[in-house]
């Protein structure tokens, strides 16, 4: 299986304190879904904005669709970026777009035409149950609906990595599996995915599921040991 994702060494400092990420080595193969979990704290947005380009790192190698992502050219980022889906924990609507137009946005940023789109656009609002709030602005939904909106234009484009940050926080279970069912449906075109989250009850919902799990900003073994322990026998 190719490799979408590769980490070599990376470190991610913040300021002048201690790294928040430190020492990570991985890879990520094209078309797996994995989850990304980890106490509050320990690291997760921060490498998932190591992902998505928004953040790059201290130290080490990325490579990312096959391109060392840390010597990318600054012009070539939003080419990049377009390849990935982002649901951002705080959701960031666009506010004075309704849901529709909210969800039609990458397909409009792609060249797609009013016409062509409205299908489509359609098709997300009623995955997500909000058929009946498609003009309704982002202040006049609730914090689950706003997520959904999120999630909803973070797949619409198909992209080729879709990166989510606690996707399912403000829903109840019955709408976490729907839309985890959608991240499915997506996974199965082809579409990596990884997904931050708390919630445990996800992680059983997807049979080829793969975890990764940071520990103060270190990789574990998802079983428990450190995978790659601190080299001086330091807390990590
Ligand atoms: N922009 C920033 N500047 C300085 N420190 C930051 C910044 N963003 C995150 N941090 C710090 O990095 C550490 C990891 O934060 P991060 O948000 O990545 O953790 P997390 O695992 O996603 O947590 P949560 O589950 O609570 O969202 C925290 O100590 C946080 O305070």
């Amino acid at each position: 299986m190719a490799t979408i994702v590769q980490f070599e060494n990376v470190g991610l400092r913040y300021g002048p304190g201690p790294e928040t990420l430190s020492d990570l080595t991985f890879s990520l193969d094209e078309g797996a879904f994995y989850f990304l979990t980890g106490a509050s704290g320990a690291g997760k947005t921060s490498l998932l904005k190591l992902l998505y380009l928004a953040q790059r790192p201290s130290r080490g190698a990325i490579r990312l669709f096959d391109a060392d992502i840390v010597t990318l050219p600054r012009a070539r980022l939003p080419g990049f970026r377009r390849r990935i889906g982002v649901v951002f924990q705080d959701f960031r609507l666009v506010p004075h777009l309704s849901a529709f137009d909210n969800i039609a946005l990458p397909l409009r940023i792609a060249g797609v035409t009013d016409d062509q789109l409205r299908p489509p656009v359609e098709e997300m609002l009623h995955w997500v149950g909000l058929t009946d709030r498609a003009n309704a602005l982002p202040a006049t939904l609730s914090g689950g609906e706003q997520q959904r909106v999120a999630i909803a234009r973070a797949v619409i484009g198909r992209p080729e990595l879709l990166v989510a940050d606690e996707p399912t926080g403000n829903v109840d279970q019955e709408m976490a599996t729907r839309l985890i069912t959608l991240f499915e449906a997506l996974n199965k075109l082809g579409t990596t995915i990884v997904v931050a989250t708390h919630d445990f009850n996800l992680l059983g919902k997807v049979a080829d599921g793969q975890m990764l799990r940071l520990e103060k900003g270190r990789l574990a073994d998802p079983t428990g040991g450190l995978r790659y322990p601190p080299r001086h026998g330091g807390a990590g």
